[in-house]
């Protein structure tokens, strides 16, 4: 339990100011409302009896000090005062519950962008190890259950909790044994709760599980439609999913079901209770009046007992059955703070190569060339290293090719260079100095054109100035880098011209359009070194005699390091490195490399 509070004190991180200001509002109101209830016993027996007032010394002695000259004005004036008490304690319970929903609900919107925020802070790598199913389940699905029930139920619960305390203390005061029987009861009623506590929380990591699954299925199938259709899988798709279906109609039947059962047993007991209570006082006790002060209280008390005790079950196990998530949001925040994200740079605080916070320029100071110095580097799962003491240098303006066959090393290599993967061993310099100094610097120098480029749903106007929000798009600077990219005539005959929409990953377009607004992109963010991951290897001559011709009147402008498949691409190159099993093992001109016939 301390372990779990612990957890969940951290995800909430500096608001736990506010959330005592919510539990010493939480007493009080339940404190006020005990004492509302606890007076509407002795007002029935006194509105029942007037002369009954001098029985009781507290009742007497607050007659004499009120001063009112008959008992029917007193029995008034209390009813007002008890009014008056209900009254405040609406309001109050109001706006503490406004401020849980309020509270709850704010941080729901804050996990979601610090969660987001983590992710995209953690390095490649481990986004390599991870399904974004699973990612974006955790932003959208978990934060909401994190708050909705987590988080609102352990107020709830709270508010519960006193609730139940000061009207059991309450109905203590009136009648210990009747008290103690009940408390007995409701304890067997929560032992309940305890007894399947494992089942509850299997049940939640269950509907959790098949949620994040359907999400990966659901991505697989539509993402890759045009696949699923050619090859007629959906039925496996939709086996897949019908199965996590089922996992979860299982699993949520069960804690559903369960969730209604304290209810109805505690409906039974209080209600067995109460007749039980009235009928042994009329057999055995003689005095009436007794009788209807406990039964008032017992009836208002039972009245407000139920839904509360009602709410405490229910709210148990909703967070008996989302304990999953406050672990799984405690290791994702715990492993971002472990790994020291800064911003600037995704090396662990141990690494030798430093990374500075202080204000340093916004892109590398970039004049005379880069140099990848003795690069290696070895991914997690695998034994042997995918990239061996690599070096090569190119001078600004220059252009380079990487070729080799598949699994050479050539993309790993431009990953390295973009600063996603970190070196295991060697560095890469800018005009000598590390870019690793300021990964964040490095990056604004590079322009990054895949050979699927990520394309939103929205116009082309937008999907050049990505990330720039409209009032500060360069229209000049847009239409200079739509002539560079060759697509100035494809757009003009468009029926939107610029503010035309692409739709969903750039469908309305060919895979070579997409390519050059891919470059366009680029060329708009004004980047100085351009990586192109084999830009052409998808497209037909025509669109590939375009890309080329765009990619060809950068040279000179623009440094370039292009991978390449069809090796025609990269003639204009002023040097091709051919890759072999994580290796440089030849460089040279085009004449050198290639038409020597060295990929034979
Ligand atoms: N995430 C990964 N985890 C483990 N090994 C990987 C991973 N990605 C690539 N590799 C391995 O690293 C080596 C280099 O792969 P890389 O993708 O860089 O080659 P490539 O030359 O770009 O190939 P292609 O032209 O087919 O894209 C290969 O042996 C590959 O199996």
């Amino acid at each position: 339990m301390s372990q779990y509070i612990r957890k969940f004190l951290y995800i909430l991180s500096d608001k736990k100011t506010a959330l005592l200001a919510l539990l010493t509002s939480i007493l009080l109101t339940s404190f006020m409302e005990a004492v509302g209830i606890g007076l509407i016993g002795p007002f029935i027996a006194l509105a029942s009896n007037p002369d009954s007032i001098n029985k009781n010394s507290f009742i007497s002695q607050l007659y004499d000090i009120s001063g009112l000259g008959s008992e029917e004005s007193f029995i008034a004036a209390l009813a007002i005062f008890i009014l008056l008490v209900f009254y405040s304690k609406a309001y109050f319970s109001y706006k503490v519950r406004r401020f849980i929903f309020k509270f709850s609900i704010e941080r729901s919107g804050e996990l979601r962008s610090r969660l987001l925020n983590a992710y995209l802070k953690l390095p490649y790598t481990y986004h390599l190890k991870r399904n974004t199913a699973f990612l974006i389940q955790n932003i959208v699905t978990e934060t909401n259950v994190f708050c909705n029930k987590t988080l609102l139920e352990l107020l709830n619960s709270t508010v519960s909790v006193v609730m139940i305390i000061s009207l059991v203390s309450l109905l203590m005061i009136t009648d210990t044994l009747a008290t103690l029987v009940i408390s007995v009861v409701l304890l067997l009623t929560f032992g309940m709760i305890v007894k399947f506590r494992r089942n509850l929380s299997t049940w939640g990591k269950i509907i959790s599980n098949s949620q994040a699954e359907m999400i990966r299925i659901i991505n697989h199938s539509l993402g890759g439609l045009k696949e699923t259709r050619v090859i007629g899988c959906e039925p496996y798709f939709e086996h897949q999913l019908q199965e996590q279906v089922a996992r979860n109609v299982k699993a949520s039947t069960s804690l559903m079901s369960f969730g209604i059962l304290p209810r109805l047993v505690i409906e039974s007991v209080i209600i067995t209770f109460i007749l039980g209570l009235a009928s042994f006082s009329l057999i055995f006790r003689s005095n009436p009046e007794d009788l209807i002060s406990t039964l008032g209280i017992f009836g208002v008390v039972a009245i407000r007992l139920m839904p509360v005790t009602t709410q405490l079950t229910s709210g148990l196990t909703k967070l008996r059955s989302t304990t999953y998530v406050v672990d799984k949001l405690y290791h994702d925040f715990k492993e971002l703070e472990d790994l020291n994200i800064d911003e600037k740079c995704f090396l662990p605080r141990t690494s030798n190569v430093g990374a500075s916070t202080s204000s340093l320029p916004k892109t590398f100071p970039f004049k005379s060339g880069v140099d990848v110095e003795a690069v290696s580097f070895k991914y997690e799962e695998a034994t042997d290293l995918a990239l061996r003491q690599v070096s090569f240098s190119l001078k600004k303006g220059e252009s380079v090719a990487l070729i080799g066959k598949s699994g050479a090393g050539k993309t790993t290599l431009v990953d390295l260079i973009l600063g996603l993967l970190p070196p295991s061993g060697g560095d890469i310099k800018v005009d000598g100095r590390s870019v690793y100094k300021d990964l964040r610097a490095w990056q604004n120098l590079i322009g990054y054109i895949p050979q699927s480029i990520f394309l939103i749903d929205d116009t082309i106007e937008r999907n050049i100035a990505f990330g720039v929000a409209d009032e500060s798009i360069d229209y000049e600077r847009l239409w200079h880098a739509i002539e560079a990219a060759q697509l100035k005539e494809l757009i003009e005959q468009l029926p939107n011209s610029l503010a035309t929409r692409i739709g969903e990953r750039g469908v309305c377009l060919s895979g070579g359009q997409r390519q050059r607004v891919g470059i366009a992109r680029a060329l708009y963010h004004e980047r100085e070194i351009l990586v192109l991951d084999e830009a052409t290897s998808a497209l037909d001559n025509e669109t590939e005699r375009l890309v080329t011709e765009s990619i060809k009147s950068l040279s000179g402008q623009k440094t370039m390091i292009i991978i390449a498949h069809r090796l025609s691409t990269v003639e204009h190159c002023d040097r091709v490195y051919l890759m072999h099993q994580g290796e440089i093992v030849q460089s040279g001109s085009y004449q050198d490399v290639i038409l020597a016939g060295s990929l034979a």
